[in-house]
């Protein structure tokens, strides 16, 4: 009887820590899901299955939406959900962040009016650095949920994808979210999909992804709507790749849209575009995590390993027919271009080959990402890396933190100029690299900036000042439309031409404040125009600082020499000379501030003959020291690249 008083709490406790800790393995680590009976992909013939992305506006709740569908087909149940909301959100970035960064693919089995259904979604991102993961997932898909959050009505990205889903001839299945919210306006909204779009209102299922309501419908459409894919058992084998990723153990992962024929394990294929043969070792479908199968049947999606070494070897894009049985291959798509360029360093320079080592891996994940070495005087090795924006560049560099330990410096980003010669155009991505002075002399002819076309998306009172914002970027070519006539609400889309190079620093924040947050805003590539740009180079004690230059428009020099000088004022301790620092262009110094001598005594209060603990102070500086980077004769602490690079 005691025992057994004392047994019962005991118990209870251990449960209730296995809970905890169930729900900390949850909250930190991809799932596992209770495994079902073994799927026959020999059971879903091409009419029976269906593939299809959710598309839409950042946060308009795609991962949401995502999670409800695998719910409601028993793909996951709620307690496997946990509290892991957004369970297609695998990446610890992405739930740190809220955001979707990387496309990711699940099968569901769904059983409508007695047949059984193979639906295949793919969760897309919403960021505009994020759009080449989008297009790279419609092309394995026939049709896309276009969501719409119905307290925001459409936004830029909501156009920028519904025209990519369009481009690839996808059935569009109009969404609109988040009518569980009061400030939800479901009528008003179908009219601006109406009038933008061009969609029936009739067409638009309204939902609340988060309550589950109406996403019901949503299914049923998917299997009404969306035709199935149009891919033969007879012809030959023709797989497209469309995605990879890299495990320790098996080497490169491929994800693969089976276009025509079977691909078994042990199969022996070929690349069509790196002529390589390999066989299969490991073949089956996302449910949501892999679940082997024995084959891939006739308009499938699922993975594949196939002993690639290299992930250089899996070309997104590419396709995979039999060995021995070539076949045309199918269009691929425009490979990634990186528009934003930054130096990688690692905080201690005998850490290079680690981080250039974490930096291969984590790009074998990140096909967009370009690599390349670089050195400077003021950092020591490190790499140069081309991303698609901003976003982009500071996910990286947190999931190098987060998921290899790495402790670096990002140096300022820059865009990828052209300097055209009299003979030849160089494209130039590294401040260093740019000329130093483009005067009558010099052999350049020109300097090229890169430039996109941008829509911003506002109410209308907004409009005033976000053409300020875009005349004081230097905008071009400034035009604007209404999106609705509905009275009061209008909104407008503006559009005009921006340099890259403003749109990659502050122009995001500064359209958010300067429109409380109503702006959204989407560009994309509009090639290069000729530009007043220059060097900038910042001098300590009269030398110069590589790390630190910077390319800038004529009509900016000042502002931006006197800004940064003032900052580099702030952050470098005094030493014990005075160290004047200055911003030059050429020969010119634009802005300069003079930082005063100053010698630290850190033994200072310390009196009597302690001479071990004197010793121990004086050592304790030489550290420190240690830790900075020198620049000629001044000391540089690591903080002062971190917080002026950091904007
Ligand atoms: N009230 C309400 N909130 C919702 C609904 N759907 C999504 N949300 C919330 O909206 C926010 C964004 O949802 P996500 O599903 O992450 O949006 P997303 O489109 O996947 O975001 P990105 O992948 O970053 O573009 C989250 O806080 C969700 O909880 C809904 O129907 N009602």
């Amino acid at each position: 009887m005691q025992a057994e008083r004392w047994r019962r709490p005991c118990l209870e406790v251990v449960q209730r820590s296995l809970q905890r800790l169930e729900q900390r393995h949850f909250s930190t680590c991809s799932i596992r899901y209770a495994s079902s009976r073994a799927i026959r992909t020999e059971d879903f013939p091409c009419d029976v299955i269906r593939n299809f992305s959710v598309i839409a506006h950042i946060d308009h709740g795609k991962s949401t939406l995502s999670d409800r569908l695998l719910e409601l087909t028993g793909t996951i149940t709620k307690r496997e959900k946990g509290v892991n909301a957004q369970v297609l959100d695998k990446l610890k970035v992405e739930r740190e962040r809220g955001i979707t960064v990387k496309a990711q693919t699940a099968s569901m089995i769904y059983s409508f009016q007695g047949t059984q259904y193979l639906l295949n979604l793919i969760d897309t991102p919403g960021h505009v650095d994020f759009a080449w993961e989008v297009s790279r997932s419609l092309a394995a898909c026939q049709g896309a949920l276009l969501l719409v959050d119905a307290t925001q009505g459409v936004q830029a990205q909501s156009i920028s994808v519904y025209h990519i889903a369009r481009e690839r001839g996808l059935t569009i299945i109009p969404v609109l979210n988040k009518i569980d919210l009061p400030a939800s306006q479901p009528e008003v909204m179908a009219a601006q999909m109406h009038s933008t779009f061009g969609i029936d209102p009739k067409d638009i299922i309204h939902i609340s992804a988060k309550t589950g309501k109406g996403v019901d419908q949503v299914l049923e459409a998917i299997l009404t709507r969306i035709p199935p894919p149009t891919a033969s058992s007879e012809a030959p084998l023709k797989a497209f790749l469309f995605d990879s990723s890299y495990d320790r153990y098996r080497g490169v992962v491929s994800l693969v849209s089976i276009q025509d024929g079977i691909l078994r394990k042990g199969d022996k294929i070929a690349s069509c575009f790196t002529r390589k043969k390999y066989e299969i070792i490991d073949i089956g479908i996302m449910h949501p995590e892999e679940e082997p199968t024995e084959s891939l049947q006739p308009g499938q999606v699922g993975y594949i390993a196939c002993n690639m070494k290299e992930s250089s070897e899996a070309h997104i894009g590419d396709t995979l027919h039999r060995a021995g049985a070539p076949v045309d291959p199918m269009p691929g798509f425009k490979p990634a271009k990186a528009m934003v360029y930054a130096g990688i360093f690692p905080v201690d320079s005998n850490d290079f080959i680690k981080l250039e080592e974490s930096i291969k891996r984590l790009a074998l994940t990140d096909r967009s990402v370009e690599v390349t070495r670089e050195s400077s005087t003021a950092l020591g090795q490190g790499c140069r890396l081309g991303f698609l924006g901003t976003l982009h560049m500071d996910v990286f560099r947190q999931r190098l933190e987060d998921e290899y330990n790495a402790n670096v410096i990002v140096t300022a980003p820059t865009v990828p100029y052209k300097v055209v010669y009299q003979d030849r155009t160089v494209v130039v991505s590294n401040p260093t690299d740019f000329p130093d002075s483009i005067d009558s002399g010099s052999k350049v002819r020109e300097i090229q900036e890169p430039v996109v076309s941008a829509s911003i998306i506002v109410p209308q009172e907004y409009l005033g000042d976000m053409m300020d914002l875009c005349f004081s970027h230097r905008g071009e070519n400034l035009d604007h439309r209404f999106l609705d006539t509905s009275g009061s609400a209008s909104r407008v889309m503006l559009t005009c031409t921006l340099p890259l190079s403003e749109v990659v620093t502050d122009f995001f924040d500064k359209l958010k404040s300067r429109s409380s947050g109503f702006a959204s805003f989407d560009y994309e590539d509009a090639g290069y125009k000729p530009s007043n740009l220059s060097k900038m180079t910042f001098l300590l004690n009269g030398k110069p600082v590589d790390a630190l230059a910077l390319i800038v428009h004529k009509s900016a020099e000042q502002e931006i020499g006197r800004a940064w000088v003032k900052k580099l004022h702030k952050v470098i301790p005094r030493q014990i000379f005075e160290v004047p620092i200055q911003a030059a262009v050429g020969r010119r110094i634009v802005a300069r501030e003079t930082l005063s001598a100053y010698r630290a005594d850190v033994t200072a209060g310390l009196y009597g003959g302690h001479y071990e603990r004197k010793l121990k102070h004086l050592n304790n500086q030489k550290e420190s020291k240690k830790r900075m980077k020198r620049v000629g004769n001044v000391d540089l602490p690591q903080e002062a690249f971190y917080s002026i690079l950091k904007t």
